[in-house]
Order: structure tokens, then C-alpha cells, then sequence
């Protein structure tokens, strides 16, 4: 818990606001774009949705498959708990996944509530799409990936 409120802390004293914005994106419809550059290890963005239980994020899921929206703008946590996007997100939900990533995802629990916050893991110059490496599960049907990356894997699952 210290560790959460020491982290959430300096994130809030670093947090200077990042110009972003969400446009077309090369990797796939739209994506997250930095607006200026961004140092190393500088909090980016919070990932903001609802955080829902294993249980109601089976049933959304299955309820946005059948509307043919397909992969939400679902991030699952390591519990099984997932913050939902959807209906109720910011425009880190618009921030697409690559093999070899510019960012990556940290989340603490203060309070017990669970945040995401999204560090920059080298320099990122304006201009540049922000991604993160999303760590999906393996699965048999491939999603396959457009991120373009040297060493890309071919697919994000
Ligand atoms: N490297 C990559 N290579 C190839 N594909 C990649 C890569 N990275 C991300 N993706 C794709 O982006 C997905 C993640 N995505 C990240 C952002 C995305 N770019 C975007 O443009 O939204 C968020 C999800 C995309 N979905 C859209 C729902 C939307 C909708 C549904 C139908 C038609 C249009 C739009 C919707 C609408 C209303 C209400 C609810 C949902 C959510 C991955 O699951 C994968 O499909």
C-alpha cells in the first residue's frame, strides 16, 4: 500500500499533463499520438474505465461479441479483474499494442483501488503513436499483429 501511495504520489507530482491525441493510426484504426516529446520513465496516461469482477466482465464480453464490437476496450489485471473502457473510458482505450513498445503498464492499488498508469520506456518523440505491450494470452485463433516492429511476434495472442 505505501508503495501504491509513494508511486500514485510521484505520478501526481510528475503528471504534467501529456499533449495527446487519438487519430488514424498506421498500426490499426485509430491510436493514441504524442503531441510533444516524452522523456523516459514519464507517466504518459492513466488508463480509465470501469473496474469490473472476472464474473461481469465474462458476461460484457460475451454481450459486446455478440453486438460485433469485438474486442473491447477491456484491460485485464493479473486478478482477473478487468477495467472496462467501453462505455465509460478516456483515450487510453485508443492506444494500440506493439511487439516493441515505446510504453509500458504499471497498476497500483491505492485504497484498495486498483489504477493504470502508462510509463514511457524510452524517449518518445512528438509525433510518435504511443503503445504499450498488451501481454495477451496465447489463444488459437491469431489476432494478427500490424504493429511493424523489427522483431515482431505476427500476432497479438
Ligand atoms: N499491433 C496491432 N496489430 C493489429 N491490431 C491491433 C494492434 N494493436 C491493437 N489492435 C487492435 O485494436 C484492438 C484494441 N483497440 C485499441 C484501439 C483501436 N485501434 C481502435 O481503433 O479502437 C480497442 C478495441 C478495438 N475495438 C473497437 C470497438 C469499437 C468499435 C466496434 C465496431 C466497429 C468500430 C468500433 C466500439 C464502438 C462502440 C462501443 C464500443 C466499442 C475496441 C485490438 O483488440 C486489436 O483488434
Amino acid at each position: 500500500a505505501a508503495e501504491g501511495a509513494d508511486l500514485l504520489k510521484a505520478t501526481q507530482l510528475k503528471a504534467r499533463k501529456k499533449r495527446l491525441r487519438f487519430q488514424r493510426s498506421k498500426i490499426h484504426d485509430w491510436g493514441l499520438v504524442a503531441l510533444e516529446p516524452i522523456e523516459a520513465e514519464d507517466f504518459v496516461i492513466e488508463y480509465v474505465g470501469e473496474l469490473i469482477r472476472p464474473r461481469i466482465s465474462d458476461i460484457r464480453e460475451g454481450h459486446y461479441e455478440k453486438m460485433g464490437i469485438g474486442s473491447s476496450y477491456l484491460f485485464r489485471l493479473d486478478d482477473g479483474y478487468v477495467v472496462d473502457a467501453t462505455k465509460r473510458g478516456g483515450i487510453a482505450r485508443f492506444i494500440n499494442h506493439s511487439c516493441e513498445p515505446n510504453c509500458y503498464t504499471k497498476v497500483i492499488s491505492v485504497e484498495g483501488e486498483k489504477k493504470i498508469f502508462i510509463y514511457a520506456k524510452r524517449h518518445i518523440t512528438a509525433g510518435e503513436e504511443i503503445t504499450y505491450n498488451y501481454k495477451f494470452p496465447l489463444e488459437e485463433k491469431k489476432i494478427p499483429c500490424n504493429c511493424g516492429s523489427k522483431r515482431c511476434r505476427g500476432s497479438l495472442n
